[in-house]
C-alpha cells in the first residue's frame, strides 16, 4: 500500500509546571479550556493538520515535562533527549505572571539545544510565548513586553507572543509563526509518530500522551 507523503513538524513545547503549555496545545488543537490544573507527567501530545501555501501539514505539538532538582540537574536527562529528537521548532512558554517561569527561559533553552543536539544551534528556530495575559486584565503582570522582547533579541530574535489560552488570545496566530517556523527547519517524514517513543503510542492516557 503506498504511504501518502505528508510533512510532519515536531514542535516541542517546554516551560516551568503550571505556565500553561498544555492548555495552549488544548486551545489551539481542540478549542477547549479548563481552569483545572492537571499535571503533565512525562509528556502530551497531540496533532493538527494545517495547510501552509500548497503544503498539507501535521503539526505535532509534544509538551515535555522535565523536573528540576534543587542542584539545577534534570532528573529525566534520558526521557528529554528521546522527545526532542527531530525536532523541527521548540516553543519556550512562560507565565508573565510569574517572574520565576521567565528567568527559567535561559534554562529551558540551554537545556533543549544540550538534549536535542541540532546540527546548527545558533538557527535552530525557538518561540517564545507570554501566557495567562488575562489575569486581572494585565494588571498583575510582572515581566514587561519589553524585557521579554529584549530577551527574545538577545537570543537571535526569536519570534515573541503574549498569548490567553483561557480567553482564546493569540494562540492561532502564535501557533501559525510555530508552523511556518517549523516548515523553514522541517524533516520529511513519512511515519506519523516518528521520533516519539513506542510507549508513548500505547499508553495514551489523555488525548495522546505518556504516562511515563
Ligand atoms: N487565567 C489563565 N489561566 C490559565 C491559562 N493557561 C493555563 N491556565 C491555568 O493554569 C493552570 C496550569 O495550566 P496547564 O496548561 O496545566 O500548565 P502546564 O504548563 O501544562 O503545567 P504542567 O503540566 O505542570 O507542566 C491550569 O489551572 C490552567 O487552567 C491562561 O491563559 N489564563
Amino acid at each position: 500500500m503506498a504511504t501518502r507523503r505528508r510533512t510532519l513538524l515536531k514542535v516541542i513545547v517546554l516551560g516551568d509546571s503550571g505556565v500553561g503549555k498544555t492548555s495552549l496545545m488544548n486551545q489551539y488543537v481542540h478549542n477547549k479550556f479548563s481552569l483545572q490544573y492537571k499535571a503533565t507527567i512525562g509528556a502530551d501530545f497531540v496533532t493538527k493538520e494545517l495547510q501552509i501555501g500548497d503544503k498539507l501539514v501535521t503539526l505535532q505539538v509534544v509538551v515535555v515535562v522535565v523536573i528540576w532538582d534543587t542542584a539545577g540537574q534534570e532528573r529525566f536527562q534520558s526521557l528529554g533527549a528521546a522527545f526532542y529528537r527531530g525536532a523541527d521548532c521548540c516553543a519556550l512558554v512562560y507565565d508573565l505572571n510569574v517572574s520565576k517561569s521567565f528567568d527559567s527561559l535561559d534554562n529551558w533553552h540551554e537545556e533543549f539545544l544540550k538534549q536535542a543536539n541540532p546540527s546548527d544551534p545558533k538557527t535552530f528556530p525557538f518561540i517564545v510565548l507570554g501566557n495567562k495575559v488575562d489575569i486581572d486584565g494585565g494588571r498583575s503582570r510582572v515581566v514587561s513586553e519589553k524585557k521579554a522582547a529584549d530577551w527574545c533579541a538577545s537570543n537571535g530574535n526569536i519570534p515573541y507572543f503574549e498569548t490567553s489560552a483561557k480567553e482564546d488570545y493569540n494562540v492561532d496566530e502564535a501557533f501559525l509563526t510555530i508552523a511556518k517556523t517549523a516548515l523553514a527547519n522541517e524533516h520529511d517524514q513519512d511515519i506519523y509518530f516518528q521520533g516519539i517513543p513506542e510507549a508513548v503510542i500505547e499508553n495514551e492516557p489523555r488525548g495522546g500522551g505518556c504516562a511515563c
